[in-house]
């Protein structure tokens, strides 16, 4: 591909969650004849299974193409898709740091929602030029009047810049593409100058190691240049630079303003940190990119093989996924109930669930999860400082001095019929209101502080219950702030299970015994003998449950001899059992490690 930096611009697609980025990715792609008409499919740059099922994005994707212009130049345009999920933000500011431009999508039936607005910030804190674009426009409830408002009032962003599109028809995508080329920048920078480039992703790729994403700032790199990673010194000699179309597309170089990759013999991704500076050994650039904040993952939980023969086959799964997901962190953890696994840290529940289903369909492992828990800062009697994330760790009451539990800013946009039930359902979750803000008649923002351990599980779908799917939501987390906890534990049959206790907040222990103790009754099935379920606090049982004894033979339910149908029965039962743990002579589904963080009788 020619060089010509005045005909190159680098843009990301942003928007609220489903608002339509990869759906407007693969119009872009086809429009610049990036893929034929006969491999195309949908969702072109979700390369992962578990996108494509969910039709969610969970990493950013670059993708170079070219634009025939009706002013008679080619441009070559860097597009990164990036995802719309909260617990993915971090891909979006890495994606937002390779380019000049924005483009902000806005659902023409949904408005402007709450990770627009945090979206929209990310993209101005880089001083990116937006474009804001309504999508949608195909729907018969799209609305392009009351989101046009929106725009101008909530974002400031011109009324006339909008460009109302459909990623569904393809209408007007051919104008979206002529505007951008109009509104977003080239690229600054030299390719004269040394080397500097920012790392803003890497994958990792079984036959040729560890594939770095780069935005060159200055300068030219290409195979044969020894490089020198800035933040610890580390020299690599570059085997091969290109661009992304569908695959890796290898080029003579690459020069200031380019995105693309590096390949350099680099064996562990672990090598590699996204945000750093690369630069030539020979001549280097005086000053490294200021690079990126650490993503630190907030809600923790041990992975166990059901079979504890598999442990070592988890260990190497976990491993395999660590490459190309430098966020998810473990370490090795034992259970007195569920034997030796892993101690996880994740991005957010999302995050939780995409791994876990990983773990089971790419790698066909049989595994158990433990209760999700945020990380608590606990300050000991003696002065030590030092962060727990796993109840069964929990010290000595005695010993603590002050624990403190995170804290988010949520930020919640609804329209004004909701508030009520809203404000009543963040002040149950211990929400401390700092801020409201009319954005029009309709519609108000609202920020609470809240503890991150309330909102983490049920919180979201409440919200969007009580408002019939209309309120959005964002969060940040904004630091520790003192807190109450006490260790509730969960007694099955005469044994405390480690795995299923928990950390709560004190006023609500009582409150959460007996539902969690209610709802394991539920979620084991009945056995040959009577379980009684209890919640203690320390040699205090504070709630009670029984399950009843078996009498019957499943099996007897099939008078009449059945053969088949006995046989359906038995292995639905065999079925059923997957996904089961002993715990002393108790089988607990997954399900009732789940069942500890429903927080109300109706969930
Ligand atoms: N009617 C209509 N539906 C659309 C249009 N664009 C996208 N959609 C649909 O909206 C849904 C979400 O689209 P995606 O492209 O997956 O949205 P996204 O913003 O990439 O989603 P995340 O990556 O999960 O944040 C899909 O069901 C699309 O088919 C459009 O122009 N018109």
């Amino acid at each position: 591909m020619k060089y010509e930096q005045e005909k190159i611009r680098n843009f990301c697609i942003i928007a609220h969650i489903d608002h339509g980025k990869s759906t407007l990715a693969d119009r872009f792609l086809q429009r610049c004849h990036s893929v034929s008409d006969r491999d195309f499919k949908e969702q072109m740059l979700d390369s992962m299974d578990i996108e494509r099922e969910r039709g969610i994005t969970i990493k950013s994707q670059a993708v170079t193409i070219e634009f025939n212009s009706v002013d008679g130049n080619t441009y070559q345009l860097n597009l990164v898709d990036t995802p719309g999920h909260v617990d993915f933000s971090y891909e979006v500011s890495r994606a937002i740091s390779a380019c000049e431009g924005a483009l902000l999508l806005v659902d023409a039936s949904q408005g402007v929602e709450a990770q627009t607005l945090s979206n929209m910030y990310m993209a101005l804190d880089h001083d990116l030029d937006i474009v804001p674009v309504v999508n949608k426009m195909d729907l018969p409830s799209a609305d392009l009047e009351r989101v046009a408002d929106q725009i101008e009032h909530d974002l400031g962003l011109e009324r006339e810049m909008i460009y109302p599109v459909s990623a569904k028809t393809g209408k007007n995508v051919e104008e979206l593409i002529e505007g951008l080329i109009k509104w977003i920048p080239s690229p600054g920078g030299s390719s004269e100058n040394p080397l500097k480039c920012l790392i803003f992703d890497s994958h990792y790729d079984a036959y040729r190691g560890v594939v770095i994403h780069i935005r060159l700032f200055e300068g030219t790199i290409k195979a044969g240049d020894e490089i020198c990673i800035m933040s610890n010194n580390s020299k690599y000699k570059v085997e091969d630079v290109g661009i992304f179309k569908l695959g890796l597309v290898p080029q003579k170089d690459l020069k200031a303003g380019q995105v693309g990759y590096i390949i350099a013999g680099i064996k562990n991704i672990s090598d590699i940190r996204v945000g750093d500076t690369i630069t030539l050994t020979k001549n280097p650039c005086e000053e490294a990119l200021s690079g990126f904040r650490e993503v630190k993952p907030v809600v923790f939980s041990s992975v166990y093989p059901v079979d504890t023969n598999q442990y070592e086959e988890l260990h190497a799964a976990i491993d395999k996924l660590k490459l190309n997901d430098a966020s998810l962190i473990y370490e090795k953890d034992a259970s007195a109930a569920l034997g030796f696994g892993f101690r996880c840290g994740f991005l957010g529940l999302l995050h939780l669930e995409v791994i876990q289903e990983r773990l089971e369909r790419e790698f066909g492992l049989n595994i158990v999860l433990t209760s999700p828990s945020v990380r608590y800062r606990i300050t000991r009697q003696d002065g030590e400082v030092y962060f727990l994330d796993n109840p069964a760790e929990y010290p000595d009451p005695g010993t603590i001095e002050l624990c403190e539990e995170p804290f988010i800013q949520a930020d919640i946009i609804t329209p004004t019929d909701y508030l009520g039930s809203i404000m009543t359902l963040c002040m149950g979750k211990r929400g401390i209101q700092t801020s409201m803000n009319y954005l029009d008649e309709k519609r108000v923002e609202i920020k609470f502080a809240m503890p991150l351990a309330e909102v983490l599980f049920d919180f979201y779908d409440k919200l969007k219950s009580i408002s019939k799917g209309y309120a959005s939501f964002d969060y940040e987390v904004i630091g520790f702030r003192p807190t109450n906890l006490v260790k509730l534990d969960i007694v099955i049959n005469g044994d405390r299970v480690d795995a299923l206790s928990q950390l709560v907040f004190k006023d609500n222990a009582y409150e959460r015994g007996r539902i969690v103790c209610k709802k394991l009754k539920q979620e084991i099935t009945r056995q040959q003998f009577k379980i009684p379920i209890q919640a203690a606090i320390g040699n205090t049982v504070i709630s009670r449950e029984t399950i009843s004894a078996l009498r019957k033979d499943v099996t007897s339910k099939c008078y009449g001899g059945d053969i088949s149908r006995k046989r359906k029965l038995l292995e639905k039962q065999k079925e059923g059992k997957k996904r089961m743990k002993m715990v002393g002579n108790v089988e607990l589904p997954q399900s009732a490690f789940l069942a500890v963080l429903k927080t109300s009788d109706d969930d």
